[in-house]
């Protein structure tokens, strides 16, 4: 093992956050060194990663997935130690070799993991947003009591990190930040009529017109459900209150957000939408690290637009602002019914606009109760909770 560089676990490493943190560790064997990935059950690609990077561990949530991984590797001359279940993801985050972990599974299943490296004091590295959505105070606290770093991965995130003031934890008003503008791109339905998203299919609503990432995320983007749970994990990381975050819809998603200061000046984080950009970022900080990323041309950008979100045809962003306002455990039952609701959808058992009916549904039947923070028992118990109700919604058809 080499001393020098650091070793850095990937969770969710199959994943489109993962693989654009594999290529820019690639151009960085004198910093980096690979010691676990993770996926849930795409051996395929986790064999094809193992073969690449050589991690000391591999782990395939699923058990079936893991047996067929350790076949698939049985000619390497040192493969990987493949463990599976949903525990090895907390083991490779805490493990003592690793410093940096990035945490990018998809959905509330990455939050035990992501909690550990935070329990660990590692770098983490969070893309995995429904982590803070979910269990925002208990993860930030871990942070904190633990000496982990803390680096947003998400790009609004990323670049309203990349404006704020060093002092920004001290509180956002006494370091002269008025607005946080967190920027949206309004997703593939912006212009469509509202009365024709009830129709629109699953492969629509993952056609982003700028990003190319994950189905749930892009579902969540086609909803603007991903800005509402951004806004909230805004409020966690930089600290402060819903309303001093202003959603705004900017088509060419070249300005990643935004910082407003009470002098009158707006700071923001430009660059194309790779997601390399703010994965180097953080991979490098404080330094910079060349990520592979064209840079960008204003000449061919031309032009940037800024409009307000358009309440009719996005319920979601509206309910993610209902859960923030009511705080305690409405964020977790929100993300939960998101989540079943996103999947049936994409399983073609609802429609696009049943997603806000059966998000809704599930908050109207779960009011928010206080969020006891001794531990995650309390917010997973609600979480499963949500999902009953979320999954009967979905079984009575919605309505
Ligand atoms: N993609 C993007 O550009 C951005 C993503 N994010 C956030 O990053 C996270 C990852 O997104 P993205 O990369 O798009 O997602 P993907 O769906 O592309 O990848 C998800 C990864 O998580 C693994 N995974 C899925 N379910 C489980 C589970 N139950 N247990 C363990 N691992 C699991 C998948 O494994 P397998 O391949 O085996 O299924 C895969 O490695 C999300 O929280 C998203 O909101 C934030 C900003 C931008
Ligand atoms: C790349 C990234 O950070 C995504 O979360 C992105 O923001 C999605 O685009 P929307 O602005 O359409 O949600
Ligand atoms: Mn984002």
């Amino acid at each position: 093992m080499n001393d020098s560089t650091n070793g850095i676990s990937i969770l969710g490493s199959t994943g489109s956050i993962g693989i654009s943190t594999l290529d820019v560790v690639e151009r960085h064997p004198q910093r980096f060194r690979v010691v676990a990935l993770s996926a849930h059950r795409n051996v395929e690609r986790m064999a094809e990663q193992c073969r690449r990077f050589s991690p000391a561990y591999a782990v395939m949530v699923d058990a079936a997935a893991a047996d067929a991984l350790r076949q698939a590797l049985a000619d390497m001359p040192r493969p990987p130690e493949v463990l599976s279940g949903p525990e090895a993801l907390e083991t490779v985050a805490s493990l003592p070799e690793v410093d940096y972990v990035m945490a990018a599974i998809v959905g509330a299943a990455g939050m035990m993991s992501s909690l550990a490296a935070a329990r660990a004091g590692k770098r983490l590295l969070l893309a995995n947003k429904e982590a803070l959505v979910v269990a925002g105070a208990i993860l930030m606290r871990a942070a904190a009591d633990n000496g982990a770093t803390l680096l947003p991965i998400d790009s609004e995130h990323n670049a309203i990190f990349q404006c704020l003031p060093a002092t920004y934890a001290q509180g956002l008003a006494a370091s002269g930040v008025e607005r946080i503008l967190l920027t949206a791109s309004g997703g593939p339905f912006r212009d469509a009529a509202p009365e024709s998203l009830a129709a629109v299919t699953p492969e629509q609503a993952c056609a982003h017109p700028n990003w190319s990432m994950g189905r749930k995320i892009s579902v969540d983007s086609a909803t603007m459900m991903n800005k509402g749970l951004e806004l909230i994990e805004a409020c966690w990381l930089f600290n402060t209150a819903p309303e001093r975050i202003q959603v705004v819809v900017h088509r060419q998603s070249v300005i990643h957000s935004m910082v407003q200061y009470n002098d009158g000046s707006v700071l923001a984080q430009l660059g194309n939408p790779d997601m390399r950009t703010p994965i180097a970022h953080a991979l490098g900080w404080p330094e910079r690290i060349s990520s592979g990323v064209e840079q960008l041309d204003l000449f061919r950008v031309a032009q940037l637009d800024f409009e307000p979100p358009a309440p009719e045809r996005f319920p979601c962003l509206r309910l993610a602002y209902r859960a923030a306002a009511d705080g305690g455990t409405a964020p977790v039952v929100l993300n939960a019914a998101n989540e079943v609701a996103v999947a049936a959808f994409l399983d073609r058992r609802i429609g696009f606009t049943d997603i806000a009916r059966v998000v809704e549904r599930t908050m109207d039947r779960l009011p928010p109760e206080a969020v006891d923070l001794s531990g995650l028992g309390h917010v997973l118990e609600v979480d499963g909770r949500a999902r009953a109700v979320a999954e009967q919604s979905v079984a009575d058809g919605v309505c």
